[in-house]
């Protein structure tokens, strides 16, 4: 991130306003300041058009940050900050107070049983219907977290940040306030990298397959192993890789996946991952553009895609809203970096609803999916610090992994595990 250089800019004092958005990545942070403009509002396909726009009519902090809804068809919302913050402005920020220990309710929406017949029912739709009507979808649920204070988003995105290899984000949502230091947003951990643009360099880091960290090292190492070993879980990472090559294809020179596909590691999940760089044919293709061409991957809609999009709603009986979707920021030299919206929560006064979704394919165990959604809210309901005895009745095992203590959990990466996982 540092590369792009947004922070460069003129207007880059810190100063009273509240922080609009904030990306902690593993390689830089980006943050801005106050509300200075929204960009017009859309759908992806006319985002970069609208960027360009923007940044040809307007002055100001050369940099848009913020979110596309998982529709693509939905508006976005993206915002541009009246002042960048320099890496010193952050460092002189004081330290987010650390959350009280709150009394928590939690409430699955829908329940977990809800979600298990939805994943039965996509099954069924794969087994029965044509071959290849439907190769892959992702399925996803929420969880409703209530305190008794308001949630603070700077000191959640401070704790999710300390896992050193995810993008802990916040990013504001839309809802008449403008930006508002007290209206909703959008705050995560995500360890996805949808596409990284700088020059003419392009780097896309698909995850897909996963299993939950365990508390025993000896354990824990052998859950990677089973990823690594998991044929059902390479199809599902396999439609994810192959759509992002072949939708980078067209505008690349050069492209290609130097380490193949690994088993990597956040605090609470082991993931097969393939980085992808390549070489942009036309430098001046913008990160705006690709994140557009890319987005939704199969890593949180499905193959094929538009078959995948009409039956989520559907099986799912919920909006995913801009959970699912991407975050990030883009600048006037038509830089960005963008990130696949995963292991996050709305965040709306005392109330955070956290997402977590599974890709489903022939194979997938409804029950293992319930409980790797599970793991995926573990990340948010930690940084949130809910107890343990706060967490859902319906099934207090799928949640041990909170119960985690991060001395126990063993390394992070398990030792031959670290290269190809084929
Ligand atoms: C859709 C999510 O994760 C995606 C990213 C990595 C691994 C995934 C999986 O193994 O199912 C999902 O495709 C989520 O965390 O909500």
């Amino acid at each position: 991130m540092s590369t792009a250089n947004p922070m460069t800019g003129a207007a880059r004092q810190g100063g009273a306003e509240a922080v609009l958005f904030r990306f902690r990545a593993p390689d830089g942070t980006v943050a801005g300041q106050g509300l200075r403009r929204v960009l017009p509002l859309g759908p992806a396909n006319t985002l970069a058009e609208r960027v360009a726009r923007f940044f040809a009519e307007n002055d100001g902090p050369p940099l848009l940050a913020g979110a596309l809804p998982f529709d693509r068809a939905g508006a976005d919302h993206l915002v541009q900050p009246q002042r960048l913050l320099s890496p010193e402005d952050e460092a002189a920020m004081p330290p987010a107070p650390t959350p009280a220990r709150g009394r928590w309710q939690l409430r699955p929406e829908p329940p977990a049983a809800r979600f298990a017949e939805a994943v039965r029912e996509a099954l069924a739709i794969m087994r029965d219907e044509a071959p290849d009507a439907l190769r892959k979808v992702v399925l996803s649920r929420t969880l409703l977290a209530e305190t008794d204070t308001a949630i603070d988003p700077d000191a959640l995105l401070e704790r999710l940040g300390s896992d050193p290899r995810v993008t802990a984000f916040r990013v504001p949502l839309p809802d008449g306030t403008d930006g508002n230091a007290a209206g909703p947003v959008l705050v995560g951990a995500t360890p996805e990298l949808l596409i990284r643009k700088r020059g003419e360099a392009v780097l896309s880091h698909p995850l897909a397959g996963s299993a939950p960290r365990q508390r025993d090292g000896a354990a824990d190492r052998a859950a990677a192993e089973a990823l690594r070993r998991s044929d059902k879980d390479h199809r599902e990472h396999a439609l994810v890789r192959e759509f992002i090559l072949d939708t980078l294809a067209p505008y690349c020179t050069e492209l290609s996946t130097p380490d193949g596909t690994a088993i990597t590691a956040t605090a609470t999940l082991w993931h097969l991952g393939t980085r992808i760089t390549g070489r942009l044919r036309d430098p001046a293709t913008s990160a705006a553009a690709l994140a557009a061409a890319l987005h939704p991957t199969p890593a949180v809609c499905g193959v094929p895609r538009a078959a995948a999009a009409s039956l989520i709603p559907r099986l799912e009986g919920y909006d995913r809203g801009f959970y699912a979707g991407a975050v990030g920021w883009c600048d006037a030299a038509g830089d960005g970096c963008w990130y696949v919206t995963i292991r996050c929560a709305e965040i709306r006064g005392h109330r955070a609803r956290l997402f977590a979704g599974a890709g489903i394919v022939p194979g997938s165990d409804p029950v293992s999916e319930v409980r790797e959604t599970a793991a995926k809210f573990g990340a948010l309901l930690r940084a949130l610090a809910v107890p343990p005895e706060a967490m859902p009745e319906e099934a207090p095992e799928h949640f041990n992994e909170l119960r985690m203590d991060s001395a126990a959990r063993g390394a992070d990466t398990a030792p031959g595990l670290s290269g190809n996982a084929r």
